[in-house]
C-alpha cells in the first residue's frame, strides 16, 4: 500500500538558470537560460505539525543553491545538467526521491520548447 508520504511534494517551477550549455562550440561560449521543474517528495505532515522549516524541503535552500550550482559548470547536455540537480537534491535534502524537467526555451525555434524528464531516488543511488 502506498504511504502518505509518497504523494506529498514540495514543487518549484520553472526556476530560471543561466549556464553554459550547449554540444556547439558556440553554446560553450555564451550562457543560455534553461529552465527547471523540481518535483521533491517529503512527509509535509511533518512539517505540518510542528511549524519548523528544519522539518520541511526548503524550497527557497534548493532555488538558490541550484542557481549558483550552474553559475560556473559548462556543460553540453541537458541530460546532464538534470541528473546533477537530481543528485545535489538527493545528497542536500531530506526529499528520497524527485522528479526533474529541465528545458531549453530559446533552443529551436520552431518549438515552443524542448526538454528532459528524469525520476530519480535515493534508494537506487550507488
Ligand atoms: N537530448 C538532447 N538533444 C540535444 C541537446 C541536449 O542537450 N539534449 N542539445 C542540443 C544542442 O545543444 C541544441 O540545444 C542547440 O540548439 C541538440 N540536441
Amino acid at each position: 500500500m502506498q504511504s502518505f508520504d509518497e504523494n506529498d511534494i514540495v514543487f518549484i517551477k520553472s526556476l530560471e538558470v543561466h549556464t553554459i550549455i550547449g554540444i556547439y562550440d558556440w553554446e560553450q561560449e555564451t550562457k543560455q537560460k534553461l529552465l527547471i521543474d523540481i518535483e521533491a517528495s517529503h512527509d509535509n505532515t511533518v512539517p505540518a505539525k510542528t511549524d519548523n522549516i528544519e522539518d520541511a524541503v526548503d524550497y527557497e535552500f534548493i532555488s538558490t543553491s541550484i542557481v549558483k550550482l550552474f553559475q560556473n559548470t559548462k556543460y553540453q547536455l541537458i541530460e546532464t545538467v538534470a541528473e546533477v540537480c537530481a543528485n545535489w537534491i538527493l545528497t542536500h535534502t531530506k526529499s528520497k526521491t524527485v522528479k526533474i524537467t529541465v528545458s531549453k526555451p530559446d533552443a529551436i525555434s520552431a518549438a515552443m520548447n524542448v526538454g528532459v524528464q528524469i525520476a530519480r531516488s535515493k534508494i537506487n543511488k550507488n
